[in-house]
């Protein structure tokens, strides 16, 4: 980009990378510096490209947040503390400029950011011939061991965070009203905000990842392809199977009210749709009571969905799904997430 891009880095340099704990050089030199203060570092990065996880009109406030929140939501996997980020821009050019772009951009971000003390330390910016994209990279902290994925072991409750498939649902509903294929959904008003609330600003649960960890809690990963197919990555990982009940996976009340009498959809959003950003935690028995514990501290809901189960009892299925004590089938898995 021409001079259009230094008047974009100084905007966020001057709105978003302000001084931050450990940046001893942040937005403005060749790299930044930053401190760990002999705790160890935890990084991740997260992309996100219009009209594959976003639609292209989004509010660009809501793209932030968004933006920043799936990356902080793998640091809460970890059990780690959000420190700082780096923020890649690609930006196709645009006849209105990004003046008034970038400060809505601002505001999302810092609303998210101030909350967990997070400080934009630097990034890149680029004009592109492609889509609008995001790559957001996210250092984090740690002074123990951090949860991982392949730490799943037989006996091990599976534990939840929050509410499945709200964002799903939600996805439907945007997909129709702009007459792409989707699956049909009726709501009212509210309903349809609530769970739009879900798909636009998703809740990084860094505070219960953390809590977690130092809980002893050794296995967790976030929900962002959908609850099957994260929680197959941790059996995979961990070389073990599960048992889930699917009547006691958490929805919030309004996807309660709308999956009540759809038992396809029920099915469907909260298991395989994606976008959740909550946490799918693994825990010997023994921790369930700091776990709830953790979590009430918290005002989050914790709910246990299943069991984790060793590679050779019974059936060859990674998992088992249970409605009302009864095996059922599972749903066909969300294939077009990861088809390059
Ligand atoms: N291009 C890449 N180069 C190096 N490592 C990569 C690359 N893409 C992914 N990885 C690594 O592969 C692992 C799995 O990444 P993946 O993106 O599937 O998980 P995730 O970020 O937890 O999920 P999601 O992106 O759906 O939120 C991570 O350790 C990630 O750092
Ligand atoms: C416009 C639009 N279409 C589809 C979706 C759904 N979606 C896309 S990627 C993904 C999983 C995580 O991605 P990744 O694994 O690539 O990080 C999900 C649930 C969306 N949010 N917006
Ligand atoms: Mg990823």
């Amino acid at each position: 980009m021409a001079g259009g891009e230094f008047a974009l880095i100084a905007q966020l340099r001057s709105r978003l990378g302000t001084a931050g704990k450990g940046v001893r050089l942040g937005i403005g030199d060749d790299a930044a510096w930053l401190d760990p203060a002999g705790r160890q570092l935890v990084a991740t990065m997260d992309t996100l490209v219009a009209g594959r996880h976003f639609f292209s009109d989004v509010r660009p406030y809501d793209l932030a947040w968004k933006a920043l929140a799936v990356n902080l939501s793998d640091l809460a996997a970890m059990g780690a503390e959000a420190r700082w980020c780096l923020l890649g821009l690609a930006l196709p050019s645009r006849a209105a400029g990004y003046g008034a772009w970038l400060e809505d951009f601002m505001g999302g971000w810092r609303a998210l950011a101030e909350r967990h003390d997070v400080t934009l330390a630097g990034g890149d910016t680029v004009a592109t011939d492609g889509p609008l994209t995001l790559s957001v990279t996210a250092l984090g902290l740690v002074d123990r061991s951090v949860m991982r994925r392949d730490a799943a072991r037989p006996g091990d409750r599976i534990w939840v965070t929050g509410s499945l498939g709200d964002a799903a649902a939600a996805l439907d509903l945007a997909l129709m009203e702009r007459g792409r294929e989707g699956h049909r959904v009726l709501c009212s008003a509210i309903q349809r905000e609530a769970l739009e609330a879900r798909r636009l600003r998703p809740t990084p649960r860094l505070e219960l990842g953390e809590a977690a960890a130092s809980c002893g809690v050794r296995c967790a990963l976030d929900c962002s392809d959908g609850f099957l197919a994260d929680l197959g990555h941790i059996l995979e990982a961990s070389g073990v199977r599960a048992h889930v009940a699917l009547d006691a996976l958490p929805l919030s009340p309004e996807l309660a009210d709308l999956a009540r009498t759809d038992s396809e959809r029920l099915r469907r959003w909260p298991l395989t749709g994606g976008d959740d950003y909550e946490l799918i935690l693994c825990a010997p028995p023994s921790l369930s009571a700091a776990l709830r514990q953790a979590a009430a501290a918290r005002g989050l809901r914790l709910t246990a969905v299943g069991r984790i189960l060793s590679a050779d009892s019974g059936s060859s299925a990674a998992v088992i799904l249970t409605w009302r004590d009864q095996v059922v089938p599972l749903p066909a898995v969300w294939g077009h997430v990861h088809a390059l």
